[in-house]
């Protein structure tokens, strides 16, 4: 998908709060935004998850499978969480069983099962948030915006989330997300926008490497996805720097051959 000279006003006399920003967006990609409080992050991401019209230029291929979890979840809605949860799960094109149990799913994989049958606006703000997570995750999509959504979850919840985004990624999802914590899917991180005056301006994340080095035949290393470099230490002995996404599908593929030791993985 692409935003082309997009600009956002609140109101006809408001400040711009974004201004000729063109990006583009492509399938598998995750982008981390950045920058200050009011900067225009949440702004941006609205506009990307097609939640908010932009007051000028054009958002091109929406995909029309997507989800958003908003910064702040409408809580006081009057369902139970289960309710609400089918309810979008039909939205989302879920049908008969599909939707009972996918819902059951994820509340149990968030640890909210317990609350599934409280009205939402008797949860906790954590068990708020974990359905918040839960129906952005319903059903299969091609875009994935999350606002801040690890914010108010437990260790396990932001664990399972960062599993799911992974999930989401392999399976072709675009993701953007914003995120308190520097490191957050760090690893996956593959462009960063910075968003500042009005305006915002994309980098690349370097993607972060690991060594592996092992004793055995480097046999058509080279060729597995994610391997940077190959290298000869003696004469079985090998180092191979492979993009850190990449590890483990290289480490599977380095002990599919028995005769293959793995020394250290740093
Ligand atoms: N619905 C709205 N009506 C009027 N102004 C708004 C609205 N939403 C956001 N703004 C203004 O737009 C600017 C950018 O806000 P936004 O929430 O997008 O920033 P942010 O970078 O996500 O901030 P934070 O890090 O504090 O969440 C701010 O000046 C804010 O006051």
């Amino acid at each position: 998908m692409r935003l082309d000279a997009i600009g956002k006003r609140y109101g006809p006399r408001g400040p711009w709060v974004l201004r000729d920003v063109s990006l583009e967006l492509t399938p598998g990609q995750l982008v981390r935004a950045e920058g200050g409080n009011g900067s225009g992050k949440s702004t941006l991401l609205r506009i990307v998850a097609g939640a908010q019209a932009p007051t000028r230029g054009r958002v091109h291929r929406l995909p029309a499978r997507r989800a958003y979890v908003p910064e702040r979840f409408p809580g006081e809605l009057p369902l139970t969480a289960r309710d609400y949860l089918h309810h979008l799960g039909r939205i989302r094109g879920l049908r008969g069983r599909a939707v009972h149990a996918r819902a059951a799913e994820l509340l149990e994989r968030f640890g909210a099962a317990e609350h599934a049958d409280r009205a939402l606006p008797e949860l906790s703000k954590g068990t708020c948030q974990k359905v918040a997570v839960a129906q952005a995750l319903l059903s299969a999509v091609d875009l994935l915006v999350l606002d801040e959504a690890w914010t108010g979850l437990d260790r396990s919840a932001r664990a399972e989330l960062d599993t799911a985004v992974a999930e989401c990624l392999d399976e072709g999802a675009t993701v953007v997300f914003v995120d308190h914590d520097p490191d957050r899917l760090g690893r996956f991180t593959a462009a960063r926008w910075r968003v500042e005056r009005g305006g915002v301006r994309e980098s690349a994340a370097a993607a972060p490497t690991r060594r592996i080095v092992f004793h055995g035949s480097a046999d058509g290393l080279v060729a597995v996805p994610g391997v940077l470099a190959v290298e000869s230490r003696g004469p079985r002995a090998v180092v191979v720097t492979v993009e850190s996404a990449h590890s483990d599908a290289v480490l599977r593929h380095l002990l599919r051959d028995p005769d293959n030791q793995v020394e250290s993985v740093r």
